[in-house]
């Protein structure tokens, strides 16, 4: 039977589920499953965590952005699959403009916080977000409903072919480029994929550790994909582990906010997990029926607390990424925490409130991410407290 890490930490943290972010070092014996092996002989198999699961590709990922980059020339010709009579330097100039303006159209902030970035990083991010932006439409948007899963197998096929430079479109070329110019794996995509598949099968979460795997599939991929894009600064003193991880959990968290965010709009989905729902003393039903109530606030403050756990977790890697990307991951993160202030401030009223922040907010947080990203989070805090 092998040995395999899992949460023993009993402090607030797992109280409300997290017990280990960035602390797996505790190590038990534990056998949950049992399995029949070749001739019949019993093998006791270890159940593992989801967090323990994802943690290997964080694993993964850190050792691939420690090598040195792939080859900077792309190898596809652009000509071969894409009609037009221009070079491949002016497609694919305009292939990443296109992905810019989706940027710019469907998450605005975000863009404007990628033009910090160099023109590389900057278009590199475009294109990673358009894909994802493009994959989270499949199951979500206008044509959602004759999505199969045969229809997200194709679109795997194709992310492999874009990853062996045959792009379909314009968008695929860009992301093309993107994946043979820096270490980005296809794991995390595949993954996105994957927790697009589980959107299609499942519409109830029974415990955190499946509501974790599914954050980590559609957000904390995202996470993944971006750090080899952002880049660590060269006076990084952290482990590669330890940034990967801090990406992974500025996903988690930014999902986790999604979810409290859209409580009552998902569509027959609930992602809540049912045995804290149950423990608070709520069902689906409560939740359709859409009344606040004390049982519900209780409820909504420890998902709330779990919430901003994992932003915390975040931001001890922001200061870690290259001094050109911390400014938008910083507005990311101060604008996506708020959206749980704002919940707050609704009295957790997410049924008939849509909980958003202001423009005047969203105004002060970019320069407010930019002094952080400028003298870190602890000195930027004492300049103003003098
Ligand atoms: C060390 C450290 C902290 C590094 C930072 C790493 C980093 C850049 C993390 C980014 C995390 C992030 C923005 C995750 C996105 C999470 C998210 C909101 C996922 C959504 C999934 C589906 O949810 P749902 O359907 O419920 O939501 P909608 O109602 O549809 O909105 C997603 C929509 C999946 C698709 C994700 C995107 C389109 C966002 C992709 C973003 C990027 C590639 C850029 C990230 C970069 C910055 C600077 C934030
Ligand atoms: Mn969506």
């Amino acid at each position: 039977m092998s040995s395999i890490v899992v949460r023993v930490n009993c402090d607030a943290k797992s109280l409300v589920g997290i017990s280990s972010i960035g602390r797996r070092e505790k190590s038990v014996k534990v056998c949950s499953r049992i399995r029949f092996g070749s001739g019949g002989a019993v093998v006791a198999e270890p159940k593992r965590s989801s967090e323990e699961r994802v943690y290997e590709v964080v694993l993964k990922q850190a050792s691939l952005v420690r090598e040195e980059k792939r080859g900077v020339n792309i190898e596809f010709d652009l000509q071969k699959t894409i009609e037009g009579d221009c070079s491949n330097g002016d497609i694919l100039n305009s292939a990443y403009d296109r992905c810019g303006e989706v940027c710019a159209e469907y998450a605005k902030t975000f863009y404007l916080g990628t033009q910090l970035m160099t023109q590389e990083r900057r278009e590199a991010i475009w294109a990673i977000y358009v894909w994802c932006r493009r994959t989270d439409e499949l199951v979500d948007g206008p044509n959602s409903s004759h999505i199969t899963p045969t229809a997200l197998d194709m679109w795997e096929q194709r992310l492999t072919d874009v990853f062996e430079s045959r792009p379909y479109d314009m968008f695929d070329a860009a992301l093309s480029h993107t994946v043979s110019k820096y270490p980005v794996d296809i794991q995390p995509f595949k993954d996105m994929i994957e927790g697009m598949r589980m959107d299609l099968r499942k519409s109830r979460y029974n415990n955190f550790d499946e509501l974790y795997l599914y954050c980590y599939y559609v957000a904390g991929t995202v996470g993944l994909m971006s750090v080899p894009i952002m880049g660590i600064a060269p006076e990084s003193k952290a482990s590669t582990e330890s940034i990967y991880n801090a990406a992974l959990a500025l996903g988690i968290a930014n999902q986790l906010t999604n979810i409290l965010r859209d409580v009552g709009e998902e569509r027959g989905r609930v992602y809540l997990p049912q045995d804290e729902l149950a423990q608070a003393g709520l069902s689906d039903e409560d939740i359709m029926s859409g009344k606040v109530t004390e049982k519900w606030r209780n409820f909504m403050k420890g998902q709330i607390k779990r919430a901003r756990m994992f932003f915390d977790e975040a931001e001890k890697g922001v200061s870690e990424l290259s001094s050109a990307s911390r400014w938008p991951v910083w507005a990311s993160l101060l604008l996506y925490r708020q959206i749980l202030d704002s919940i707050e401030a609704n009295d957790y009223d997410n049924f008939t409130k849509r909980a958003y922040v202001g423009k005047v907010n969203k105004l002060l947080s970019l320069p407010a991410a930019y002094g952080i990203a400028l003298f870190g989070p602890k000195k930027l805090t004492k300049l103003f407290m003098r």
